[in-house]
C-alpha cells in the first residue's frame, strides 16, 4: 500500500499529498478549504503572494480539526528576501493565518539576480529554533544552489516544492534530492490540466484500472515519493484527487509516464525567472 505521509529529515512528518490553493480566494475559497479538509485533506499549500492565506485561517477556523492534525505550508515572497524583511514577512503570514506554528516555510523563488536567498535561509533557520516553524524548505532550487545554503549555513531545506508532471518529471533534481534526503513536493501536479489528462498513455492506463486521468497521474507522483498538491476548485475532482491511495502503478506505467518528458510548460526557470 502507497504511503499517506513520509517523515521528513529533521522528523517531522509531511502527508503524502495536500491541497494547492493557488486561485482560491474569498467566500469561494473558504468553502473550497473547508469541503478539502472535511474530505481528508491536511496538508493545505498557501503563500504570502496567494493573497488567501485569510482564507487559509478562515477555513481552519471552519473546519473544526484538531490544529496538530493539519499541516500549514506558506512561502516567503521573492521582494521580502532578506535576513530582517524575511523575519517580518513571516510575522505577517503567520498572523495573517491566525496561526501559533506554520509547519512548512518556503523560500518561494531564489531569485538568484537578487541574491539573497542565503540571507534569508539564514532567518528561517532562527525560526525554526523559535519553534513557529516546524519545517524549513525551498521551492524552485537547483542542486547548485542547495549546495550553496547548506555550504553556508550548514544546513539543508528538508523539502523543495518544484514543477514536476509527467511532461517535466525533473528525474535529475529527484535523485540530488534523494542524496540529500530531501522530500520532492511536485506544484503543477496535473501540468495545470493542459493536455496532460488527454494524453494516450495515460487515458490507457486509466481505462485499464478502471481509474481517471488525473488519478493516474497523481499515482505516478506517488510511486516517484514525490508530494503533489493538486488545485482543484471543484468538491467532486478534490475528493477523486484524494481517492488515489490503492492505485499502485508498476515499474512499466511509470516509465511509459514519465516517457512524456517534453520540459517546463511554463518556462518559469529558476536560474532566471525572478518573482517577486
Ligand atoms: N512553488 C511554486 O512556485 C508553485 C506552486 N504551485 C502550487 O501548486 C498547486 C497546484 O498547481 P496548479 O498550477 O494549480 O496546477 P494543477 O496541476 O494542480 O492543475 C490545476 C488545474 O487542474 C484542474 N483539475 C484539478 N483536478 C482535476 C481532475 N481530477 N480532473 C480534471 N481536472 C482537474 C483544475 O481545475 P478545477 O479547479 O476546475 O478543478 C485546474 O484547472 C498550486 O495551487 C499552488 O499551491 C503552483 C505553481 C508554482
Ligand atoms: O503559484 C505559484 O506558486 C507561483 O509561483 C505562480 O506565480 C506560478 O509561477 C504560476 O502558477 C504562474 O501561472
Amino acid at each position: 500500500m502507497t504511503a499517506h505521509a513520509y517523515a521528513l529529515a529533521d522528523g517531522n512528518t509531511i502527508p503524502a499529498i495536500g491541497l494547492g490553493t493557488y486561485g482560491l480566494n474569498d467566500q469561494s475559497g473558504v468553502d473550497a478549504v473547508v469541503s478539502a479538509i472535511h474530505d481528508g485533506y491536511r496538508l493545505i499549500d498557501t503563500a504570502y503572494n496567494y493573497g488567501n492565506e485569510e482564507v487559509v485561517a478562515e477555513a481552519i477556523r471552519r473546519a473544526d480539526v484538531d490544529r496538530s492534525d493539519l499541516f500549514i505550508t506558506t512561502k516567503l515572497p521573492g521582494r521580502h528576501h532578506g535576513v530582517d524583511e524575511t523575519l517580518a514577512s513571516f510575522e505577517q503570514s503567520r498572523k495573517r493565518l491566525d496561526l501559533d506554528w506554520v509547519d512548512l516555510y518556503l523560500i518561494h523563488w531564489p531569485n538568484p539576480k537578487r541574491d539573497r536567498y542565503v540571507d534569508s535561509w539564514r532567518s528561517m533557520i532562527k525560526l525554526k529554533e523559535r519553534g513557529v516553524v516546524r519545517s524549513i524548505g525551498v521551492s524552485n532550487f537547483t542542486p547548485p544552489m542547495l549546495d550553496r545554503l547548506f555550504a553556508e549555513t550548514g544546513l539543508m531545506p528538508v523539502v523543495n516544492q518544484v514543477e514536476l508532471h509527467p511532461y517535466f518529471p525533473q528525474a535529475e533534481l529527484r535523485a540530488y534530492h534523494a542524496e540529500h534526503a530531501i522530500r520532492t513536493e511536485s506544484w503543477s501536479p496535473l501540468a495545470k490540466r493542459t493536455d496532460l489528462l488527454a494524453e494516450p498513455a495515460i487515458v490507457e492506463i486509466a481505462e485499464r484500472r478502471g481509474a481517471t486521468p488525473a488519478q493516474v497521474v497523481l499515482a505516478w507522483h506517488l510511486a516517484l515519493g514525490a508530494v503533489p498538491i493538486p488545485k482543484s476548485a471543484d468538491a467532486a475532482r478534490r475528493r477523486e484527487n484524494l481517492d488515489v491511495f490503492e492505485l499502485e502503478l508498476d515499474a512499466g506505467e511509470v516509465d511509459a509516464i514519465s516517457g512524456l518528458e517534453r520540459g517546463r510548460i511554463w518556462g518559469a526557470d529558476p536560474d532566471s525567472h525572478e518573482e517577486m
